[in-house]
């Protein structure tokens, strides 16, 4: 946590059950004595961020049900680290600080915030139209209209078109749908896919508030592209990151557009751990991190290949944890024949290095058609028997210098998702390969 966050020391939720009966509701008692809520329950969560935004920042908000739920330890760390950035990015005879939220929100949690602590100004954007109405009244029922505007805009552009261009704005902030809207959850023809859930602490939400097509790599792309044309209006562009494999394709993306400085930190709030990315187009600006070009292995490699699975999804499956996917995932590899290392072990992130010496996934189903096609005859033709000797023969001419190296990285990002993160390290056809076994762990892992 910051340091500055007063979250650090957790709120007594005994003082908030006594003080406030809309929270009193969801609050159990252990065994124990202690007082308890169901972190897993939106409504509990959208209380408890409610009554702190009350008590804590004298904030009226009525946050709908069927909306993200801003926890406020996360949004507390992110709002603080962009100050320390000013610190160094705005010059400091300068007094009115003006900023800018890409995707407020329901409440516009980063401008009312900022706005009653520090007396910032803001301009807001929002597609939904539920988001921008609810963050409107917001504004009202707390009277930082003066402060804050919340601008309605339209999914293609993320800041042409929706702020001032004649004025200076001293930062941005944004934080995107995480999820990539194609590939989240099962793919599979005779799957239905899933209806998207809150990806922290179990509250349900709206697809288009965490989904985006392309994920939160082209999201945060796209804004890149656009900063760049706007870098003589706005000094410092920042964004939270949801997937830590997000990172490098992004500051790839950075580097070629020409930022000249950037920073990178970690918002670790108790079992959620989410990125901050900062970068300038200004060469007078320097961050703390030094810049791109002196940072040696900035990018290694590939960007590794993601898949989430949902506690949903996994629900058929027994306890849905990193060791129980991890467990589940290696059997795959090993059913492929590869050699196993573990590299990491910690209970919510675990990984294992795996060989290939063989290529044994492609053509898989090709393989199982022919061998069931065999076993129904109950007998081989002198023909067919002739073409699997000569198929035999070729694989094993082409598996005979076959090597492939990668990683799996198996992480909980949150209370209701776990990733998985597959990284090409080397030999066998690449990113290629990767894709392929992504590919027969997709289609394998939920299996009964
Ligand atoms: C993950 S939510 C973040 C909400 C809020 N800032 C918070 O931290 O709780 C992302 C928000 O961005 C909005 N959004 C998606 N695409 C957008 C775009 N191109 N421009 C502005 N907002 C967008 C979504 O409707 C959603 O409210």
């Amino acid at each position: 946590m910051h340091p500055r966050n007063p979250y650090r020391i957790p709120p007594d939720f005994k003082e908030l059950a006594l003080k406030f009966p809309e929270f009193r509701k969801h609050a159990k008692q252990k065994l124990s004595g202690k007082i308890e809520i169901d972190f897993k329950d939106a409504a509990a969560v959208r209380a408890l961020s409610t009554v702190l935004l009350k008590r804590d920042f004298n904030l009226e908000v009525e946050l709908p049900p069927d909306r993200l739920v801003p926890t406020l330890p996360l949004r507390l760390n992110y709002l603080l680290w962009v100050e320390d950035l000013l610190q160094s990015a705005k010059p400091a005879t300068e007094q009115l600080v003006h900023g800018i939220d890409i995707g407020t929100g329901a409440c516009c949690i980063y401008p009312i915030l900022a706005a009653r602590m520090k007396g910032w100004h803001f301009t807001a954007t929002e597609t939904d139209e539920v988001n921008f109405k609810c963050s409107v009244d917001t504004l009202e029922r707390n009277c930082l209209q003066t402060h804050v505007t919340v601008v309605k805009v339209s999914a293609e552009s993320m800041l042409h078109g929706n702020i001032d261009t004649t004025k200076q704005y001293d930062f941005t902030m944004c934080n995107p749908p995480f999820f990539d809207s194609d590939s989240f959850g099962p793919k599979s023809r005779s799957e239905k896919r899933p209806s998207p859930m809150c990806p922290k602490s179990g509250g349900s939400t709206s697809a288009t508030e965490i989904a985006v097509k392309g994920g939160e790599v082209k999201f945060i792309e796209n804004l890149i592209k656009e900063c760049h044309e706007l870098k003589p209006c706005v000094r410092l562009f920042t964004t939270m990151v949801g997937h830590k494999s997000s990172l490098v394709p992004i500051k790839a993306f950075l580097k070629e557009a020409g930022a000249c400085s950037w920073n990178e930190t970690e918002f670790c709030q108790g079992r959620t751990t989410r990125w901050g990315l900062a970068w300038t187009f200004c060469d007078n600006i320097v961050l703390a991190n030094p810049p791109l070009s002196r940072r040696k292995n900035n990018v290694k490699g590939p960007p590794p290949l993601n898949y989430s699975i949902s506690r949903e999804q996994w629900s058929s499956k027994g306890e849905f944890s990193v060791a129980c996917v991890l467990l589940k995932s290696v059997e795959l590899l090993n059913s492929l024949k590869m050699e196993i290392r573990k590299v990491k072990e910690k209970k919510d992130r675990k990984a294992v290095e795996f060989i290939a010496k063989e290529n044994t996934w492609s053509n898989q189903r090709r393989r199982q058609r022919e061998e069931k096609r065999i076993a129904n005859q109950g007998f081989e033709q002198p023909e067919l028997k002739k073409a699997k000797i000569d198929a035999a023969t070729l694989e094993q001419q082409n598996n005979h210098k076959f090597r492939l190296k990668g990683l799996l990285l198996v992480e909980e990002t949150d209370a209701d998702f776990i990733s998985l993160q597959l990284q090409w390290i080397e030999g066998g056809l690449g990113r290629e390969s990767m894709n392929q076994i992504l590919q027969y762990m997709k289609n394998h892992l939920l299996e009964k």
